[in-house]
């Protein structure tokens, strides 16, 4: 239960609606009690009006009689009206301070954990799953909603209502308040019980509906290879075992919600036929009244709700408790990617990478070893090597996605730890090897992250992506809108995208990781044409598999396994006749047989 400590400086933040509606329960059932004092007067006074009707027999007494009787009930009828009103009144005040503060919670609390989650590092994101880090912030966050709101009311309705009704109770009679309170312990632990079974049941369901769902999400996002590969009977198969498992889960759930209210009936049913009992045993011996028997009828039923719904807050907050303990996990991650010096300072692009090693917190995978190369600012390196062999952690590491494990990447002679973490971020234009668009306009994917970005800029960048001609065919241009609700890109229309959004924002360190493995040559080459002119003032990286691509940098590094095998310019390295030549030759080859 302590997990649940960490709301309570929201508690602290809305204390005024909380006291507020504390303050409106409270009178919500004062108005309550007063139909049930009414309604004890009413029953007397019919026994007692007969009594002097029939006494009067034939007396003008016998009319006034009548006609105080008629005033009378009148009166109370008005009473008992006006109570319930002022108690629908004061309950729907109840509901906007105590049930508007839950959503208020909510409200922060989401953002609370989202921008935790925005903190975090990229290792972080590789140790839990989307639907995991979805669910924390969506269906958890939902449960302690149901702490702060629901469970909080009804708690403070619960304890305020028995404040007030049981000394009213138990100035009229102790034992028939006894006995008519009997049945309501048992009320409230088979609430509980059957709702702990409810709540079982449900999450049963609800990881049975999240398997439906990534299953239907995975089968239509495949549904190319699943077609071509002919396995729609398969996966028709699958889904109907999928299907059949949440049918079954809910038709158990049903069961029991179906056993749910006969249960709560038939035990407030004891308890009013406890007291009638009693009660009537109390009328003979003339220590009660038949007008006490109709109030305590209706406390007993003032009280049945909330003690019905004490095994139902109980649940609430043991589930709100392991919600909150699995958000408090992820609000505990830490970031270790900080910088304590926190240098800020304009970044030139120098860039220096001095015997560094790099393994993989998560798989333990040691993609770097010993790697060092210096760039001036200003000049280029690219970066070539087989599939695996380290390429994409180093743009990780300038990136600072990472920290290294061993050795020292610094930028302008800074390590790079000590360096203000935007302002890097903010310095350097990547590509990614892995192209993620918005679902967004094209040209909003292009501003993506320049605040301040001109129309001007952003024609300039798609021009320079050789985008422009592609962008013209489609009937919107820049404002056709991609993803789900829009068109669906090409492999090198989005690599093409991807680099228009990193050259925009005039980044002083470009990273250019495998960036062109989509696009034909002709494009290619054109790229590449603007890319010399884009990358004069800017310290630039390409990562490629490509020889075509890597030629055009001042400096080039072979990586092998993690490891530097060769370095030099284009030249120096075609001369030393070793692996890049190599390389090179078999790509040369490859694109004249290509275009013969
Ligand atoms: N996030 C990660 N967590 C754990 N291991 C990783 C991660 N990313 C890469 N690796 C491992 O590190 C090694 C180097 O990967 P890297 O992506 O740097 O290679 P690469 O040269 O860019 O390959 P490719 O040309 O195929 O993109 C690989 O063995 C890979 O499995």
């Amino acid at each position: 239960m302590k997990e649940l400590a960490h709301i309570n400086k929201y508690l602290l933040k809305y204390k005024y609606h909380l006291l507020l509606g504390t303050i409106f329960i409270i009178i919500a059932n004062l108005f309550g009690v007063v139909p049930a004092v009414v309604v004890r007067h009413s029953f007397d006074l019919i026994q007692e009006s007969f009594q002097l009707y029939n006494l009067f027999d034939g007396l003008p007494l016998q009319e006034s009689t009548h006609d105080t009787f008629v005033l009378s009930i009148f009166v109370f009828a008005a009473v008992i009206l006006a109570s319930a009103l002022l108690r629908g009144v004061f309950m729907f005040f109840m509901r906007q301070t105590i049930i508007v503060m839950s959503r208020l919670i909510e409200y922060d609390l989401k953002n609370e954990v989202y921008e935790h989650y925005q903190s975090l590092p990229l290792s972080f994101y590789r140790k839990n799953n989307t639907g995991d880090l979805m669910n924390r912030i969506s269906e958890d966050v939902s449960k302690v909603r149901m702490y702060v709101g629901p469970a909080i009311m009804y708690g403070i309705n619960l304890a305020t209502m028995f404040i007030i009704v049981i000394p009213f109770m138990l100035s009229i009679n102790v034992e028939l308040t006894l006995y008519s309170l009997i049945p309501l312990p048992f009320l409230s632990f088979s609430i509980y019980y059957v709702n702990n079974i409810i709540n079982r049941r449900s999450e049963e369901i609800q990881r049975s509906q999240s398997n439906l769902s990534t299953f239907v999400q995975e089968a239509f996002s495949g549904i190319r290879v699943i077609k071509s590969f002919v396995r729609e009977k398969d996966y028709d198969k699958s889904f109907a075992e999928a299907s059949d498992d949440y049918k079954l889960k809910s038709l158990r759930l049903a069961f029991v919600q179906a056993l749910f209210f006969p249960l709560i009936m038939s035990l407030i049913g004891l308890s009013v036929i406890l007291t009638v009992y009693i009660g009537s045993a109390g009328v003979l011996t003339g220590e009660l009244s038949t007008g006490n028997i109709a109030e305590f009828i209706i406390y007993v039923n003032m009280l049945t709700w909330p003690v019905t719904a004490l095994g139902w807050i109980t649940s609430i907050i043991q589930s709100a408790a392991a919600s909150q303990k699995r958000i408090n996990e992820f609000l505990g991650a830490k970031n270790d990617i900080v910088s304590e010096k926190n240098i800020k300072k304009e970044i030139d692009g120098r860039l220096v990478f001095d015997q560094v090693s790099f393994t993989y917190p998560d798989s333990g995978i040691q993609a770097l070893k010993n790697v060092s190369f210096d760039v001036k600012s200003g000049d280029s390196i690219a970066i070539i090597g087989t599939t695996g062999s380290g390429k994409s952690t180093i743009a990780n590491l300038i990136c600072r996605m990472y920290d290294a494990t061993q050795g020292q990447v610094s930028i302008d002679e800074v390590p790079i730890q000590d360096l203000n973490l935007a302002s890097v971020r903010r310095s350097i234009g990547y590509v990614p090897q892995d192209v993620f668009l918005f679902s967004e306009s094209i040209k909003d994917n292009i501003a993506f992250g320049s605040s301040d970005i001109t129309e001007e800029q952003i024609m300039e960048a798609a021009d320079n992506a050789d985008l422009t001609d592609n962008i013209s065919k489609f009937p919107q241009g820049m404002e056709t809108v991609l993803g789900e609700r829009g068109i669906t890109l090409s492999g090198g229309q989005k690599q093409r995208v991807s680099i228009a959004r990193a050259i925009a924002r005039s980044p002083k360190i470009l990273i250019l990781d495998d960036c062109l493995s989509a696009v034909d040559t002709k494009t290619e080459n054109s790229i590449l044409n603007s890319m010399k002119r884009i990358m004069v003032d800017k310290t630039t990286v390409i990562i490629s598999h490509r020889v075509s691509s890597a030629q055009l940098a001042d400096k080039i590094i072979v990586l092998d396994d993690g490891e530097i095998i060769e370095q030099g310019s284009h030249q120096e390295l075609i001369s030393k006749n070793g692996i890049y030549k190599n390389l090179y030759e078999k790509q040369i080859q490859g694109e004249e047989s290509l275009s013969n």
